[in-house]
This record gives structure tokens, C-alpha cells and sequence, in this order.
């Protein structure tokens, strides 16, 4: 067993999607993935974070670079790799047609596993996913969240050494989110390191171990949510909004002697300001003199998202 357990080594994709047009979907992207730890892949939409995905669980081969599981390559070993990895794909790919405790079943014996232990498997997983009432219902009865919870409960039927989901929590409602969370967490407290993909960025800020961003196919950081936060200019954040934003507004913003940093993302102000406490009421002074209507303000103090505005330049979607 290695403290490594997954591992990439300058990953590539390129998409031919014409004769003369090719996208580079990963463009050499090079992290660890440590055992036991819950680790966020976070990017905006076409980031390359699902190609990543697909790649590291043998599931599309990369244009070039490596990827090991526990110390080996999966290029040279793709049938041991998939002993040890689970994977929760975005979209609904439970067999429909068969009940809920068929779809475990099926899967366990696909991993050469014994009747008497894939039984007991479904029954404390059917339990532990709350199914137990209906794992002899057909899956095409399902309600969203329902197979969302079962494909979570398929891909450990195998003991895996590591789970990855892609994007587990988009589309279901907030109860669900956390309800998930806290069956992905215990699953964690278990050992089984879990590598997850999400738009969200409050689950993993506090869920998360460690976190990478990654935008146009290349990794943009890598760290724990405060070292990613270190990477931003400062710890409070003034956000304005106006009727009508002008490049000069950043400039002027700069000469202010509490603001450490400005730029405008999203059609929104950013001030990053020097004191841990700024002085709120002096900044709606300044704004309030903009030839511009002031929309809305307000302090806040920096969060991941902010980190992923900071390094990608784009908003996230926020939980609601
Ligand atoms: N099979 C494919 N053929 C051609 N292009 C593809 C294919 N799969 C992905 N791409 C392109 O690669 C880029 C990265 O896509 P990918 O799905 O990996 O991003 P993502 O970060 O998972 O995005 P999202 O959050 O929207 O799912 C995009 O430009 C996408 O259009």
C-alpha cells in the first residue's frame, strides 16, 4: 500500500472534432491524491474536470502522460485498477430494468465476488442508503435522489480503495446534498478516499481535505482551503455592484489608501482591502461619488469561491 493512491502525471486529452479543429480538453495536468483523504476537483463548466475523471478511471485513454492507482500504472494495468476504484458517474447508468438489489448483485459478481458476501453487502448497504423498503422495486421507479443513493451504494459493493463521484450532488435538493455528504463522509471514516468532482463550492470548503481548481484544462492550484485562500490578495472582500461599471473605477479604487487590490469579475467591483476590519462607510463615501448608481454592496470575508473567481475568473454556482 502506498500513501499515494492516485497519482497523474502530465495528462493529456485532445478531442479531434473536425479535420482542422482539435480541443485540448486536459492540457498536462500533474497531482497526488493522498490515501484517506476527501479530495475536490473543482472547475467551471468545460474545464476538463469530467475528461479528467473519465481518464483516471479507465474509462477513456489519455492523448499522453500517466496515471497510477496505488503505485501502478493504469495504462499497463487497467483490470487491477478497476478492483480498486469505484466510480459514481454523472449520469444515471443503473441498470433501469432490474431491481435495486439486482443492480448490487450484478456488480458484485462482475468483481468475482462470492454469493454469501455480495449478499450481506447489499443488505447493509440497501439499509445504510435507506432503500431497504424498496430493493425489489424496478430502478425505472426510482425518484432522482433514490438512484443517486444506489449508485453510490453500487460502486462500493467492491470495496474500493478510492470513489470517485462526478458530480454527486448537482440537481438534488439541499437535504439530499447533506445527506449524501454524511453517507460519503462515514464511507471516508472507513478509509475509502473519496475524489470528487462539484460546482459547489461551499460542500467542499467545508467537507474537503484537499482541493484542486482546474479551468481550460490546466490545473490553475492545488491545497488545503487555506492555502488556497492564501493565494488571494486578501481576507476581506468589498463586492460592488452598479448600473454601469468603467475600467477607470478600478484605478481609482487602487488609489484608495485602504485597498490593497481592485479588478472587476463578473461585472462586479472587487475590492480587496489591507484591514482585517476596513472601514465600511468610508468605501460607500467613495462609491456613492461614482458617476454610477450604486446596486449593491457588501463586505465579505473571502471564501473559496472567491479563490475560484480570484484564479478562473468566473462566479460558481452557489448552493441555494
Ligand atoms: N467526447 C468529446 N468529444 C469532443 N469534445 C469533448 C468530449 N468530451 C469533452 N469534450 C470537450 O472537452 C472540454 C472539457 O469538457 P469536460 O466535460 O471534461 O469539462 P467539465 O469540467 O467536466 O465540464 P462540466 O462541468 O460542464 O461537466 C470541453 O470543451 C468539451 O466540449
Amino acid at each position: 500500500m502506498t500513501e499515494i493512491i492516485l497519482s497523474t502525471e502530465n495528462l493529456k486529452k485532445s478531442f479531434v472534432m473536425s479535420k482542422t479543429r482539435k480541443v485540448e480538453a486536459v492540457k498536462g495536468i500533474s497531482f497526488d491524491v493522498k490515501r484517506g483523504e476527501v479530495f475536490g476537483f473543482l472547475g467551471p463548466n468545460g474545464a476538463g474536470k469530467s475528461t479528467t475523471i473519465s481518464m483516471v478511471t479507465t474509462q477513456l485513454k489519455p492523448t499522453s502522460g500517466n496515471i497510477f492507482i496505488d503505485g501502478k500504472s493504469i495504462l499497463e494495468s487497467p483490470a487491477m485498477a478497476r478492483r480498486k476504484i469505484g466510480v459514481v458517474a454523472q449520469h444515471n447508468n443503473l441498470d433501469r430494468g432490474l431491481t435495486a438489489r439486482e443492480n448490487l448483485i450484478y456488480h458484485a459478481k462482475y468483481f468475482g465476488i462470492d454469493d454469501k458476501t455480495a449478499n450481506k453487502r447489499a443488505d447493509e448497504y440497501l439499509e445504510k442508503f435507506g432503500l431497504t423498503d424498496r430493493q425489489n422495486d424496478y430502478v425505472k421507479s426510482y425518484s432522482g435522489g433514490m438512484a443517486q443513493r444506489l449508485k453510490i451504494a453500487r460502486a462500493i459493493m467492491h470495496n474500493p480503495e478510492i470513489l470517485f463521484l462526478d458530480e454527486p450532488t448537482t440537481g438534488l435538493d439541499p437535504s439530499y446534498r447533506a445527506i449524501l455528504w454524511e453517507q460519503m463522509l462515514a464511507l471516508n471514516k472507513t478509509g475509502t478516499t473519496i475524489f470528487l468532482t462539484t460546482h459547489y463550492m461551499e460542500e467542499p470548503e467545508q467537507l474537503a481535505d484537499r482541493i484542486a481548481i482546474v479551468d481550460q484544462g490546466e490545473l490553475k492550484a492545488i491545497g488545503t482551503v487555506d492555502e488556497l485562500k492564501a493565494l488571494i490578495p486578501s481576507k476581506n472582500i468589498i463586492s460592488i455592484k452598479l448600473a454601469r461599471l468603467d475600467p477607470k473605477f478600478v484605478d481609482q479604487a487602487k488609489a484608495l489608501p485602504e485597498v490593497k487590490n481592485a479588478t472587476i469579475t463578473n461585472d462586479v467591483l472587487l475590492l480587496y482591502m489591507k484591514e482585517n476590519k476596513p472601514d465600511f462607510n468610508r468605501i460607500l463615501e467613495w462609491v456613492n461619488k461614482l458617476d454610477s448608481p450604486l446596486q449593491n454592496i457588501s463586505l465579505s470575508a473571502s471564501s473559496l469561491d472567491d479563490v475560484f473567481v480570484h484564479l478562473t475568473g468566473k462566479g460558481s454556482v452557489k448552493n441555494d
